[in-house]
């Protein structure tokens, strides 16, 4: 499945203040999109909207479903059915293996069986099936990177969310990062969005938004 998004006069308010203010905004479903802006621009906040974690005022919908309409529930629900997201921190268990890491979803799903084959697929692919077995705490940044791609897109989601996924990798460990991203969703139609600051990871989207004092700027 692939889904577009579709953001109409979109406002995520925090008490008196508007955090984020978006009129108009289409992306096509299994589009590559980055987004850049200054820091305290709102780009976290948007990518947060996106993934249903917090409410917005208007229209953001991915394909039929518009997560303003929602209850609090149901975009929990459509979160985890649809959407894997990638945090800045990728917070791992650290006691916990890199294989339990990445299954952790597993455990609220009734496809147990077939997300333990995705994830298996998922280490072997992205470099660090031998490390399924060693607890978290004693991988490296990359290796502990790719744990929470795996974790993201176990579920074989329509969505990725990724919140500056490349900060804290060096160079090289980044751009493979970045590589095996974007193969895995255009493989799989998945739509992706992407908060960043690294220009190479711009490079690689079909379009890079910028956002500023909460509003998108107009592409160059
Ligand atoms: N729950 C909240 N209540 C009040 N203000 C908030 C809340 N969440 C975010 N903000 C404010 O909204 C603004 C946008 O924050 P956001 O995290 O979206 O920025 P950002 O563009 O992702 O920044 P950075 O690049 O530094 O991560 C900031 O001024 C932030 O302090």
């Amino acid at each position: 499945m692939s889904l577009a998004l579709s953001i109409r006069d979109l406002r995520v308010r925090a008490g008196d203040r508007d955090l984020l203010s978006l009129n108009r905004l289409d992306l096509p479903p299994g589009s590559l999109t980055g987004i850049r802006g200054p820091s305290g621009a709102g780009k976290t906040t948007a990518l947060h909207a996106m993934a249903g974690l917090i409410a917005g005022q208007g229209r953001l919908a991915w394909g039929d479903t518009d997560l303003c309409g929602l209850s609090d529930a149901q975009r929990t629900r459509f979160r985890g059915d649809h959407i894997g997201m990638i945090f800045q921190d990728f917070i791992l268990f650290e006691e916990m293996t890199a294989r339990q890491n990445a299954m952790i979803a597993a455990m609220f799903r009734p496809d147990r069986r077939s997300l333990a084959r995705r994830t298996d697929a998922l280490m072997e692919r992205l470099g660090i099936a031998p490390l399924a077995d060693r607890r978290a705490e004693l991988l490296s940044g990359g290796e502990r990177q790719r744990v929470a791609v795996v974790r993201a897109l176990a579920h074989d989601p329509a969505i990725l969310l990724a919140d500056e996924p490349t900060a804290s990798l060096d160079r090289p460990t980044a751009d493979a990062l970045i590589a095996d991203l974007a193969a895995l969703s255009r493989d799989a139609g998945r739509s992706v969005v992407i908060v960043s600051h690294d220009e190479q990871v711009w490079a690689s989207m079909d379009r890079t938004l910028t956002i500023r004092d909460g509003r998108l700027v107009a592409d160059p």
